[in-house]
């Protein structure tokens, strides 16, 4: 047999097989025990294993009240067709998915228990997806697992060497993102096998590797087991080359048809394949006749079918020894081994579950796992009795080093990441509240003469005499003066959008104006009415109104006040008696980009934080990578931290540039203490990036997580006061928009900025501490989100 062969193998010192450098090797299990009832330990034990995806009638099981027994130091090859659960079922093993009922034992504890050591470094996991950073080198990949795991550099850079001879991988400083795809696979492959854990768990691991390779990996698979005591358990659709693995589990519909060694199944069904095996198996599982699967099955299948009907409740050997085994614990009150207590056992003749645990009618009674614990003890309640590992800091430090890395290889996102906060900052501040020039007004002076060409002739001295003209001296440049002949005219240049608005000075205009400066109180209201200036403005644009309306009457102010100055008297009798005196804070022309500009600041930054954040695990949730490295004892919570520090240096370098753009290219003056004004800053970006987190912890999709935040953005911004006073909101609106996570931030930054207060304010204070609240609120929602995720799979 070809097991054997390889066996022998690699046993022999000799020869050419390559000798992993192991850092230990297990002796308490070895295949020497397999045989010797009292020395066999169950590596993997499941008992009525339900899994559902889905809820109510939609869901259907995917895994059937299956059972399985894996005995330590073994190759256990689990076949079966695409969907019938097997990925599933090697999730569940690794604790990344929980059954729905049913239980199962890895090395005597249940996966995600802290005793387990599953998730961590005992078992090495190779999911079916690739699983690996296309931005890190092969050598960068080892050194990263090999980090998360705590391995010496010098073990780590051993094992390297080791399998890339094994596996023929390329140079080790070549990308995986470089790679051909049945390179990568490798590459995981190698992942999963460099920190020789005790149980590897393979998903289809020689996809795309030629037979050599695949012959080389099985060799290796078969050391591990044989040499090291290690346990393997592999998936593969190549059903020949499980007749390498001592036992083979063939799956259906969520359902474990056999599990026996393959020289048995081949034995018992009289058969020289493994695939005729499964047929036949799947064809009974059907319901299909003996003398139906004979035609379809070798001649000699009749009689092997009777024989297998005989024997198929015949366990075998081994598996009464499993089961021993756990009688034997428990008896002698080895209970800390096995963690199920003993309500879970029961004596059973026969287990109806599997063909090869069954039990004859002359063999004495064992005790079954059965599962069906009290309810102290059920399925459910020790799930959820699941105990995190502690933090560790060299996982972290692992985390934060990839993070980095992806940032930096990743010029687009080193972009992103510095360069658009600066670029957001300058656009705002060159297209953002500078007044409006080349506004086309215009303007009918029926004072002028049209005889004489409407020559707008003026006098500064203390005339009265076309003081239509003199008024339009004093008009703003960033309006130009368009003259037409008359009103009409004029209105329809209007209609058309030529002019943004039209100045009507009457035929006597200079002359009322006189009389009306003449009669003072007592002058009439027809009087009154011609000595004014009519205005007819477009006001369909409200800012550009509001500008025009300024400048005008400002022009007005000017003009009055120079004739009066013109003729001696003081410049401000007769003027309107409202003066606006110096403001209390700011100056008397206050830009508009200087209310903007806190606003702006909180805002890019906010966004910018939920931009970086809110796709983070994401891509690598999809990848598998997130599974790999959790696979690996990575915590959530570490994950999270490792992100907050990442984007932490992200938010200093985005707050700096920011600020050196407003402040220093842009003189937006700050008149409060620059370091509360970056603090108040710094805070909002916190929040955006737990914001951010957030939506990275709900969604599962890059597309649905880009759009929560696109679609957070407009409501947020508008709400929060960035362009609108708040006090223009409806009562209730207004409450709304306080409970928004910027809108007392910017408040409290633009006290900072413009009235130039300090933290002893309740309006500087207050925008802090909502800030600090908004985070802990918010990280605490992302921590909730993943408990609830983790329970629910
Ligand atoms: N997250 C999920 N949500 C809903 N259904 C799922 C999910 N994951 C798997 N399934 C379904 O469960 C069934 C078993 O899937 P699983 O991936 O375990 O099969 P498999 O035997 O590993 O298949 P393959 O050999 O193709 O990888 C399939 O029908 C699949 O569509």
């Amino acid at each position: 047999m070809i097991r054997h062969s390889l066996r022998r193998m690699t046993n022999s010192t000799e020869g050419t097989a390559i000798v992993s450098p192991s850092r230990h090797v297990e002796s308490e299990t070895h295949s020497n025990s397999i045989g010797s009832c009292a020395r066999v330990v169950p590596a993997v034990l499941i008992r009525n294993a339900i899994k559902r995806y889905g809820f109510g009638k939609g869901s259907c099981p995917v895994l059937d009240e299956l059972h399985m027994n894996v005995k330590k130091g073994t190759i256990y090859g689990l076949l079966g067709a695409s969907g019938c659960g097997k990925t599933t079922l090697l999730s569940c093993l690794v604790g990344r998915h929980r059954l729905d009922s049913g239980n199962v034992l890895v090395f005597g504890h249940e996966p995600g228990s802290v005793e387990s050591g599953i998730p961590g470094p005992r078992v090495g996991y190779m999911p079916q997806e690739l699983a690996l950073h296309g931005y890190f080198t092969i050598n960068e990949t080892l050194h990263y697992f090999g980090r998360i795991f705590n391995l010496k550099a010098e073990f780590v850079n051993a094992q390297l060497e080791f399998l890339t001879k094994l596996l023929d991988l390329p140079p080790s400083n070549r990308y995986v993102k470089t790679l051909s795809g049945g390179q990568q696979r490798r590459v995981s492959f190698a992942v999963a096998l460099f920190h020789e854990p005790e149980l590897l768990i393979l998903d289809e691991p020689t996809v795309g590797v030629d037979p050599l390779l695949r012959y080389s990996i099985w060799n290796h698979l078969v050391r591990q087991s044989v040499d090291h005591g290690r346990t393997v358990i592999v998936t593969t659709h190549y059903i020949e080359e499980a007749r390498q693995a001592n036992t083979i589990g063939m799956m259906r519909s969520g359902r474990l048809l056999t599990e026996e060694s393959p020289e048995n199944l081949l034995r018992m069904y009289a058969l020289s394949s493994l695939e005729d095996v499964f047929l036949k198996l799947c064809m009974k599982d059907n319901g299909i006749t003996l003398s139906e699967e004979a035609t379809v099955s070798n001649p000699a299948g009749r009689a092997a079918d009777q024989r297998q009907e005989s024997s198929s409740n015949v366990p075998s050997d081994d598996s009464i020894c499993q089961l021993e085994s756990f009688e034997i614990s428990i008896d002698r009150g080895h209970q800390s081994e096995v963690s199920f207590p003993a309500a879970c056992f029961k004596k059973v003749l026969p287990n109806p579950g599997i063909s090869s645990t069954n039990v004859n009618s002359e063999t004495s009674s064992v005790v079954m796992f059965t599962g069906s614990c009290s309810s102290t003890t059920s399925s459910n309640s020790r799930n959820r009795n699941f105990t995190a590992p502690l933090f560790s800091s060299h996982r972290l430090i692992a985390l934060v080093r990839k993070n980095y890395l992806h940032t930096f290889r990743n010029v687009g996102m080193f972009v992103f990441i510095y360069l658009l906060p600066l670029i957001q900052a300058t656009i705002f501040n060159l297209t953002l509240g500078h007044e409006p020039t080349g506004l086309m007004v215009g303007i009918v002076n029926d004072e002028v003469e049209p005889s004489q060409g409407r020559l707008c002739n003026y006098t500064t001295a203390c005339s009265y005499s076309m003081l239509s003209c003199r008024y339009l001296r004093y008009i703003r440049d960033n309006i130009i003066q368009v003259p037409y002949e008359n009103l009409t005219e004029a209105l329809e240049a209007g209609r058309s959008g030529e002019v943004w608005g039209v100045i009507h000075f009457g035929h006597n205009f200079t002359e009322e104006f006189e009389k009306r400066q003449a009669d003072g109180d007592s002058a009439t209201l027809e009087n009154i009415i011609r000595s004014r200036i009519g205005i007819n403005m477009d006001s369909s644009n409200h800012l550009i109104h509001a500008f025009i309306e300024r400048w005008i009457l400002e022009a007005f102010g000017d003009f009055f006040k120079d004739f009066m100055r013109s003729c001696e008297r003081e410049p401000e009798a007769g003027y309107i008696p409202l003066e606006f005196l110096e403001p209390v804070y700011g100056q008397k022309e206050t830009q508009f980009t200087e209310f903007m500009a806190p606003a702006f600041t909180v805002l890019i930054v906010y966004f910018m934080g939920v931009s970086l954040t809110s796709g983070v695990f994401i891509s690598e949730r999809q990848q598998g990578l997130l599974d790999r490295c959790m696979v690996a004892g990575v915590q959530m919570t570490e994950i999270l931290m490792s992100h907050l520090i990442n984007q932490f240096t992200a938010m200093i370098g985005q707050t700096a540039l920011v600020f050196i753009c407003m402040l220093l290219i842009f003189n937006i003056p700050c008149h409060g203490s620059l370091t509360l004004a970056i603090c108040i800053t710094f805070l909002q970006s916190f929040v955006g990036m737990s914001f951010g987190l957030l939506i990275a912890t709900v969604c599962d999709s890059e597309i649905g997580a880009l759009l929560i935040s696109q679609a957070s953005f407009l409501p947020f911004t508008v709400i929060c006061g960035v362009s609108w006073p708040i006090e223009g909101m409806s009562f209730y609106l207004r409450f709304v928009a306080y409970s928004m996570p910027m809108t007392y931030a910017i408040e409290s930054l633009r006290c900072v900025f413009t009235r130039g207060w300090g933290i002893e304010q309740p309006d500087v204070y207050v925008g802090i501490i909502i800030s600090v609240a908004w985070i802990l609120a918010l990280l605490a929602m992302c921590v909730i989100v993943l408990r609830a995720r983790k329970y629910a799979s």
